[in-house]
């Protein structure tokens, strides 16, 4: 069967009428207990005793045998819920027959071209690449007019044209509750669009007017961009609605904190110490926070003394409560204008974040923060109406949350002004300043009225921060910055249990569906490398009766934040994501990761891997390694789980020791995990553990520069 027929198979909405039986016990007993952040002192456990993987073996996880209860749990217990949002209500498919085709389409060498991916939403150079099919014209929504002068914004506001559009006509009335995000071809799309989906290149030049986010050029041809996000909640319950912190949450007191560069000031030990004022103060204990993250500890003094800060800590560690909470009380400490309509704002802090869904997310944060204050955040990114966004910052904006696409065409059309701006963030650092957003966040700084670095304080945050990119960043800070590691940089979370599975290509559907069986309805993310096969994945899951819906860069923003929401209360325990879904994202009860394929480059991993174990809970990430595809990832893998105190497997390193590249120091693409601060005339440098004493077991640099 050829592409084509695939695809015809894969338009038609599918319908997930049933929610599988799933074999909870088989997976879940006993993990809980468990503690993943083992010293290497408990060797036994290694040398001798039970495995980490042994129990994943064990517990069916990694099993070999084949699904012992899947026609019980088909023919069992059928619910009647539909996947909302993603895969939608109508027709299903012929189940088996439709399961056939899936398989033929194997054999016809059809799964390997997704492989491909010329719609990969991978980091690095595989990024790029022109994108010809599966583009359609999309059919527009009708929401309605919006009322205000803006509507002419959006008389102009198109997708398509240039980056072609993204919607087939039969989407019909667009209410994005099906799953037609791959239908008919249609006009190719040129440029490159990075990773993260806001910023289109096209041939290599930067433009804001990305397909994303509609065009404002009057060349520019395609459907309106309609959609308006609906509102954050208003109750208080809702906007200080949290989880609770995990077992491992006191351990974090044990990781090591180095901090570089001059005149650094101590850490602060409690809330108390940083003498935030009182709203804020209700505000952090409203959010359910007692005790500072150790990136918190070193960050929020940091920040309250003026200071440029590169940080560097751990998925899932409170790095945005750390950047948000000195900014908040600088801001209440100096006194700011409080928000009212102007047709040109200035926000005195503008944060930015590779995608719309963390950029939401930090926004809902701020306004946590900055409930019950005079401060207003506002949040504006691509595949939203243009206008909405302009009416969102009008009625005044102190706190500017964008992503980098969307804030540049609202500075062009001279709604955002940037002399009072005092706080740049890149949140995800790394990612914004590497080739897909790098040149995009130069542009920013080198806007008109954007206060020069000297002027303006600048804050990045990441788990990951590979070497290159710590160079570039000198260009954003000012000289005497600061640098806090948490830990090893880029190092992945302890209390995520890694499991490496050897799996080839054409067993991994299989090996897949065993594993969310085994798993039950326990929330659960999948990765996959490419928008197409994303679509892929969750439909043959939905087929397979696995409650799941997707993420990814093709869906219309209105259908991945009802993806997002569907995964988030629970109604779709699987969400099928690309990389889109990799970094940030803060979800309540992910227990798992399954990188059903790897990503290219390993800090990729350490991102998406990151989506559970968040804030000492702890979780587990299993990943599928292909060695045809994946064995340049067996070096920087192997270093990765060992740092993380975890199971190395034996074949893995046999790998990693036959692919051996001499003066590797833990990246995949020319980058190296820095161990500390690359900045090789530092002069101040202190080594402490989070509760802010010296340590003496520094973690010396030499161990990872030298791993070969
Ligand atoms: N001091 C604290 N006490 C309790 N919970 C906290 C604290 N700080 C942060 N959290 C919570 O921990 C979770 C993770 O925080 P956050 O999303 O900021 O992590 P992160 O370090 O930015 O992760 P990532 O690297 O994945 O972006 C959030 O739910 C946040 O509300």
């Amino acid at each position: 069967m050829g592409d084509e027929d695939w695809e015809a198979e894969i338009i038609k909405p599918h319908m997930s009428s049933y929610v599988p039986v799933f074999e909870k016990d088989r997976y879940s007993s006993g993990a809980n207990g468990d503690t993943f952040n083992r010293t290497p002192a408990s060797s036994s456990e290694m040398d001798g005793g039970p495995s980490r993987r042994d129990h994943f073996m064990r517990s069916g996880f990694a099993s070999g045998r084949s699904l012992g209860n899947r026609d019980a749990g088909e023919s069992n217990k059928r619910e009647n819920t539909t996947t909302v949002g993603s895969f939608g209500a109508g027709k299903g498919f012929g189940n088996r027959d439709f399961s056939n085709k899936f398989e033929e389409g194997d054999t016809s060498g059809f799964w390997r071209g997704y492989q491909d991916g010329n719609d990969s939403e991978a980091p690095g150079a595989s990024r790029r690449g022109g994108r010809g099919s599966f583009r359609g014209c999309r059919g527009g929504f009708g929401l309605g007019s919006p009322n205000s002068k803006y509507e002419q914004d959006e008389g102009t506001q198109r997708t398509g044209g240039l980056f072609g559009s993204r919607r087939p006509a039969l989407s019909g009335a667009g209410n994005g509750d099906t799953y037609q995000s791959r239908s008919c071809s249609g006009s190719g799309r040129g440029g490159y669009k990075g990773l993260n989906e806001e910023v289109i290149t096209d041939s290599g030049k930067n433009t804001w007017k990305s397909e994303a986010e509609g065009g404002e050029g009057g060349d520019v041809q395609g459907p309106k961009v309609t959609y308006i996000p609906p509102p954050p909640p208003e109750d208080e319950d809702s906007i200080f609605a949290h989880y609770q912190t995990g077992i491992n949450f006191d351990k974090y007191d044990n990781i090591l904190v180095e901090v570089s560069g001059h005149d650094a000031p101590p850490a602060i030990l409690t809330f108390e110490e940083a003498n935030l004022c009182q709203t804020l103060n209700n505000n952090i204990a409203k959010a359910g926070y007692t005790k500072l993250t150790p990136v918190q500890k070193y960050s929020i003094p940091i920040i309250l003394a003026g200071r440029d800060l590169m940080a560097c800590a751990q998925t899932g560690s409170g790095k945005t409560a750390a950047f948000l909470l000195p900014i908040l009380a600088h801001m209440m400490r100096d006194g700011i204008t409080a928000s009212r309509f102007k047709e040109l704002q200035e926000p005195e802090c503008i944060i930015v974040a590779p995608t719309r869904e963390l950029i939401n997310q930090i926004y809902l944060e701020a306004r946590k923060f900055s409930f019950g204050t005079c401060v207003r955040a506002v949040v504006i990114y691509g595949g939203t109406q243009l206008g909405h966004s302009i009416r969102q910052i009008v009625q005044g904006c102190n706190i500017l949350c964008a992503t980098p696409g969307r804030l540049m065409d609202i500075i062009s059309k001279e709604k955002i002004g940037l002399r009072q701006v005092k706080y740049l963030v890149l949140d995800e650092a790394d990612r914004m300043l590497d080739m897909g957003f790098g040149p995009e966040m130069k542009k920013l700084i080198s806007c008109p009225g954007m206060p020069s670095k000297e002027q303006r304080q600048t804050l990045m945050f990441s788990a990951t921060f590979p070497e290159e990119i710590q160079k570039l960043a000198g260009e954003f800070l000012k000289s005497k910055y600061l640098f806090v590691a948490v830990g090893q940089v880029g190092g992945a979370c302890r209390d995520v249990q890694q499991t490496i599975l050897q799996v080839g290509q054409y067993s991994k559907r299989e090996k897949l569906v065993e594993i969310l069986r085994n798993i039950g309805d326990e929330r659960t993310m999948v990765f996959v490398e490419t928008k197409k096969k994303a679509d892929f994945i969750a439909t043959f899951l939905c087929q397979e009766k696995i409650s799941t819906t997707s993420i990814h860069g093709d869906r219309e923003q209105r259908e991945r934040e009802q993806a997002l929401g569907d995964f988030r209360c629970g109604k779709c325990p699987v969400l099928v994501a690309t990389s889109v879904a990799a970094r940030g994202l803060d979800i309540e009860n992910v227990q798992h990761v399954i990188n059903f394929d790897l990503p290219s480059a390993i800090d990729e991993y350490v991102h998406r891997i990151g989506r559970t174990g968040r804030c000492g809970n702890t979780g587990r990430a299993v990943s599928f390694f292909d060695p045809e595809s994946d064995s340049h990832l067996a070096q920087p893998l192997v270093k990765v789980l060992s740092d993380a105190q975890q199971d190395v497997p034996a074949w893995l390193e046999e790998i990693a020791f036959s692919t051996y590249v001499p003066g590797f120091s833990g990246s995949t693409r020319g980058s190296v995990f820095a161990s500390v601060d690359t900045r090789k005339n530092y002069q101040g440098k202190s080594t402490l553990n989070a509760a802010g004493f010296s340590s003496s077991q520094a973690p010396n640099p030499v161990d990872d520069e030298s791993w070969d």
